[in-house]
């Protein structure tokens, strides 16, 4: 299978403070993973850091055999959360800086996205409640065209008729050959998207399986299994 990402002995310190250490995981092309922790476990940061938005680590992150911050950044979408953004400004202007910014950004797939969640571009950024704020987010996020996606907590604080919209649009907009790496502390929100997970404790990774393998070897649910190893609880092998 090929690997779109490849992290070998990641640490991380910040402000001395150590907050990923000997992290290692390998993501297949073509999966949606789900990368899961606690509040804290440090996914975010290794979102950031896989993105090249976060610098200064030990330790090897490549995208497609990529290990340079450019040829990265270039291979990765990732849902910033808009805080650099002019809070007055509409939705459409937005997308519009989004075209100049990114090449590879697909207005005509936004559209769509926008069409299906539901979006209107004629309002302000600051009027947004979450879920929408949210759903803009993602749809921002999906309409460039790269091999890998990274969704920071996208269903962060929105209602379920709202996850689904935003799980529906994943599944319909994703390509066969795009991998979406989808973070988050509820694992029951995503469960049933999911290929893989990847569960991030103490500062590194300690589990990393097929969804498949989780239902079928282990005869767990995503959830089961993701409580057990947090909680220390048995997994029969
Ligand atoms: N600027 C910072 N300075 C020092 N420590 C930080 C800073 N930002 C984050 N941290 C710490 O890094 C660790 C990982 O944070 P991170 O936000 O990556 O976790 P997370 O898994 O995304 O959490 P959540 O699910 O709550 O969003 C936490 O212990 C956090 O306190």
């Amino acid at each position: 299978m090929t690997e779109v990402l490849q992290i070998k002995n990641l640490t991380y310190k910040l402000n001395l403070v150590s907050i990923l250490d000997d992290l290692t995981c390998t993501i297949p092309a073509g999966s949606i993973v789900g990368l899961l922790g606690a509040n804290g476990a440090g996914k975010t940061t290794l979102m950031r850091l896989i993105s090249g938005v976060a610098k200064g680590f030990h330790g090897e992150i490549s995208v497609n055999q990529q290990t340079s911050v450019v040829n990265r950044k270039q291979q990765i979408s990732f849902s910033h959360q808009l805080d650099g953004s002019d809070r007055r400004a509409r939705l459409a202007q937005i997308v519009h800086d989004y075209t100049l910014l990114y090449p590879d950004f697909s207005a005509t797939q936004f559209q769509q996205l926008a069409d299906f969640l539901e979006l209107d571009l004629h309002q302000r950024l600051s009027k947004l409640s979450k879920g929408n704020r949210n759903k803009f987010i993602v749809a921002l996020t999906l309409a460039r065209q790269v091999p890998l996606y990274l969704l920071d907590e996208p269903f962060d604080g929105i209602d379920v008729m709202s996850r689904k919209k935003i799980i529906a649009s994943i599944l319909k907009w994703k390509s066969e050959t795009a991998t979406i790496l989808i973070s988050d502390h509820h694992v029951n929100d995503i469960a049933n998207l999911l290929d893989a997970v990847v569960i991030v404790k103490d500062k590194h990774v300690v589990a990393q399986e097929q969804a498949d393998t989780i239902r079928e070897k282990y005869g767990e649910s995503i959830e089961d299994y993701y409580e057990n190893l947090y909680t220390g609880g048995e997994n029969d092998d």
